[in-house]
């Protein structure tokens, strides 16, 4: 992993420490200049410069309230109507925080798991082929091909391929999340945004749907929210330490879980406070 240790708008190393990504062969796909997020007048947000590198994850952490779905949600614009949220989000060189982007277009590019799943109440192919047919998919073949190739990947073919027209209601809560990545994917993003999508999942489902994220990064860029250290420390390449509406600390992972730079990070990742 290249990384060098510059230290963006640091007042001493040792409050805040945010890396710069030089890594070649996982350049830089999207990133945040001067973001600020409002509730209101309140400032939920108001130091979150990251860059994130392609086809990797990096993983989001810290206290509730800290801002991070704040932040993670920023990222495609799903706060638009309950925020203003000022500054620049660079996605392969353009700022798709410009109120002329097409937002719907960009949701394509920059798609979004949630943390409950929400399968449609259709069956589970027409879960995947609706946002298909929406863009003018119509061909049949194309669409169970598609279909086909997004369960794959989101390691579920082989347990629902004879129930394909079966409701998606009725399956397991880490089934349904899957689908909801398949959904996600079909659509061929670049980006998938996770908000903490194993926190309603047993052990077992968790471990399948990190093994998912892992197989998913060789063509997909992934930033995930997450409660879980264990999870970010097991998946992630490089995580971001959020705290108060500040990201505090942005390096590798291994770097943030064994030696990190800023004292709040160190009590929060050792379970002192959080
Ligand atoms: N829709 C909203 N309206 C007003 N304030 C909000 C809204 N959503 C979040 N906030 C506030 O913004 C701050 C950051 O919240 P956010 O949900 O981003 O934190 P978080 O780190 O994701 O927390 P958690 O881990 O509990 O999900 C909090 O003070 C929260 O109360």
């Amino acid at each position: 992993m290249f990384v060098n240790n510059d230290v963006m708008n640091a007042t001493t190393k040792e409050e805040r420490h945010v890396i710069q990504l030089n890594d070649p062969e996982h350049p830089v796909i999207l990133s945040t200049e001067g973001l600020h997020v409002y509730y209101g007048k309140k400032e939920a947000l108001f130091e979150g410069d990251l860059q994130f590198a392609s086809n990797q994850i990096t993983a989001l952490i810290g206290p509730s309230g800290s801002g991070k779905s704040t932040y993670l949600r920023s990222l495609n614009r799903m706060n638009d109507r309950i925020a203003t949220v000022t500054g620049k989000i660079m996605y392969r060189g353009v700022d798709i925080n410009q109120p002329d982007i097409d937002v719907y277009e960009m949701r394509r590019r920059v798609g979004m798991v949630f943390q409950r799943p929400n399968p449609f109440a259709k069956s589970i192919y027409d879960n995947i082929a609706f946002a298909l047919r929406l863009r003018g998919v119509t061909d049949r073949h194309q669409l169970d091909e598609i279909v086909e190739t997004s369960l794959k990947q989101a390691a579920l073919w082989d347990q629902v391929k004879d129930d394909l027209n079966k409701s998606a209601l009725a399956l397991s809560g880490g089934q349904a999340q899957r689908l909801c990545i398949a959904r996600a994917i079909a659509i061929k993003p670049d980006i998938l945004l996770l908000d903490e999508p194993a926190s309603a999942l047993d052990p077992v489902s968790t471990g399948q749907l990190e093994d998912t994220l892992l197989s998913l990064k060789a063509h997909y860029t992934i930033i995930i929210v997450t409660h879980n250290m264990q999870q970010a420390a097991r998946i992630s390449e490089y995580t971001a330490f959020f705290n108060q509406g500040r990201v505090l600390e942005y390096d590798t992972t291994s770097h943030i879980f064994t030696n990190p730079s800023v004292q709040v990070t160190s009590d929060y990742v050792s379970g002192n406070f959080g």
